[in-house]
């Protein structure tokens, strides 16, 4: 078939007939408009042109051929007779590229902090919207962080400490330390190859990784990452159609994931105002099958319309009905659930709060795993589930605190997201030595070596449940005016 030229494209520009160009082939999306997850207006803005540039950040490669029938694959395209568009001088895009050209070497990034510094000045700004963003005025997001600095040590002393070992198991799967690559949608708007940065990563350090719903890269192409015994775990959102949720699942055990995240916080994804802000248009269509979307906010919006906000405990039973992989309710956040879990048979739960993500004012997991352990010993459960927490953890001493509490491992979000988008695989790979560096220094200032040996005795909670003073509410006191400055006082 002789390849087709621009100009045949550029015809079919508006939603009577709409042709676009990836890779260099054409494809006729007209009957697709009104089924794209992201909405039509993304697509219209490129009828009739090239779209790969958009495309390429977070649409698997497989998209197409999974949605759109094949004959509505028009084949090949002369590429040397299409227009390319001229782009504008961008100077923010220009001022940008410059500071990611003077960005720090990654040598000198010495704690995970310094990741989120280098990718707050470096990424673009949807992505940075797409990922810092939390649910209004991002006061949990800061307690998730601030609420470990509430919990204080009471370390060992005279403890023969020469060998340390770090290592544990997580629902029956060895593990070189015990947190994990938590799941964080979007992976290509960090890195142009997504999520597999963070597999690749992960295997180097023995690190679980647990893959998203709403990845960037294909789920076979993170499975196909995978190396040797390294082990994933998959997060699920819910879909309305169980019959999609079905084939999502049953094909994950058939991949080799080792166990099944059902995340139960978010029957609608949060409010996060930096995302809306930057009005992202272009979400991943690695959001479900056919789904009406709105994009006019944020891509948290616009790929989250698939998500079933019916699901509840009743629905455990099909799970365990559909599956053999352990299942583990991820997003409980108070003591009651927990037991609930325990109650429908699920192997795991993790308390978390989605990142701050989704409902503001939602207590830290660490608080909630005070809460939770001494209630489960109480009533025998204590070894009848694993219980696992997320959450702005960025030292190995929150990793170690909730370790002591009774958790079975942390999973760590954003910080590898930041490590990723600033400098790749190298700095994924540098984040998790850091941390691994951190814990064996911690345990052996704890006067602990093996893992086993971490308990509530080595902590003084006293602090922990006293909220004496929340994290900062920025926008409030940004936006506040008082009277009291004599410039407004009334004359
Ligand atoms: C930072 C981040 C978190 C997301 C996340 C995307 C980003 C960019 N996404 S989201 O788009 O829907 O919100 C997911 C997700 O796909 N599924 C999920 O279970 N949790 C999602 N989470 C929550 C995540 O699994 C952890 O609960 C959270 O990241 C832990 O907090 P830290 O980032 O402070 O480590």
């Amino acid at each position: 078939m002789a390849a087709l030229k621009g100009s045949e494209i550029a015809e079919h520009n508006d939603a009577k007939s709409c042709w676009v160009i990836v890779h260099g082939k054409a494809y006729d999306v007209t009957e697709f408009l009104p089924e794209h997850p992201g909405g039509q207006k993304i697509i219209l803005k490129y009828a009739g042109k090239d779209c790969t540039e958009e495309f390429e950040p977070i649409h698997p490669p497989d998209t197409l051929d999974k949605f759109l029938d094949k004959s509505k694959h028009l084949g090949p395209v002369d590429m040397g007779t299409v227009e390319q568009e001229v782009k504008e001088e961008d100077p923010e895009e220009a001022e940008r590229l410059e500071r990611v050209a003077q960005k720090p070497l990654l040598s000198q990034c010495y704690n995970l902090h310094d990741f989120e510094a280098v990718a707050r000045r470096t990424m673009k700004k949807t992505a940075w919207g797409y990922y810092s963003s939390a649910a209004d005025d991002e006061i949990t997001m800061r307690e998730n962080h601030s609420a470990y600095h509430r919990i204080w040590f009471r370390p060992r002393v005279l403890v023969d400490v020469e060998n340390v070992d770090i290592s544990t198991t997580m629902l029956g799967s060895k593990s070189s330390v015990p947190f994990y690559v938590t799941a964080t949608a979007l992976g290509k708007l960090g890195d142009p190859e997504g999520e597999v940065v963070l597999t690749r990563a992960a295997h180097k350090h023995g690190v679980i990784q647990m893959i998203p719903t709403l990845a960037s890269c294909s789920f076979d192409e993170i499975c196909d990452a995978r190396k040797g015994e390294q082990v994933q775990w998959l997060q699920l959102y819910v879909n309305k159609d169980r019959k999609i949720t079905q084939r999502i699942v049953q094909y994950a055990e058939e991949r080799g994931c080792k166990a099944l995240f059902i995340t139960v916080d978010a029957p609608q994804l949060g409010r996060r105002e930096k995302d809306m802000r930057s009005k992202f248009t272009d979400p991943g269509t690695n959001v479900q099958e056919g789904q009406e979307t709105d994009n006019s906010q944020g891509a948290a919006r616009a790929i989250s319309s698939f998500i079933d906000p019916s699901l509840s405990w009743k629905d455990i039973p099909w799970f365990q009905s559909i599956t053999k992989m352990p299942i583990i309710i991820k997003g409980v956040q108070r003591v009651e659930d927990v037991i609930k879990a325990v109650e429908a048979g699920c192997q795991g739960v993790v308390l978390s709060n989605h990142g701050g993500r989704q409902l503001e004012f939602a207590r830290s997991g660490i608080e909630i795993l005070a809460e939770t352990m001494p209630v489960l010993r109480e009533l025998g459960l204590e070894n009848k589930i694993e219980i696992y927490i997320d959450g702005g953890v960025r030292r190995a001493t929150d990793v170690l605190k909730a370790i002591c509490l009774g958790a079975k491992g942390v999973g760590i979000g954003r910080p590898f997201l930041y490590a990723m988008s600033a400098y790749g695989q190298p700095g994924v790979e540098r984040a998790m030595q850091l941390l691994k560096d951190e814990m064996e220094m911690n345990m052996r200032l704890l006067g602990c070596n093996k893992i086993e040996e971490l308990n509530s005795s080595l902590l003084d909670t006293r602090a922990l449940f006293t909220h004496t003073s929340t994290p900062p509410d920025h926008l409030f006191s940004s936006a506040y005016e008082s009277l009291a400055t004599p410039a407004q006082r009334p004359k």
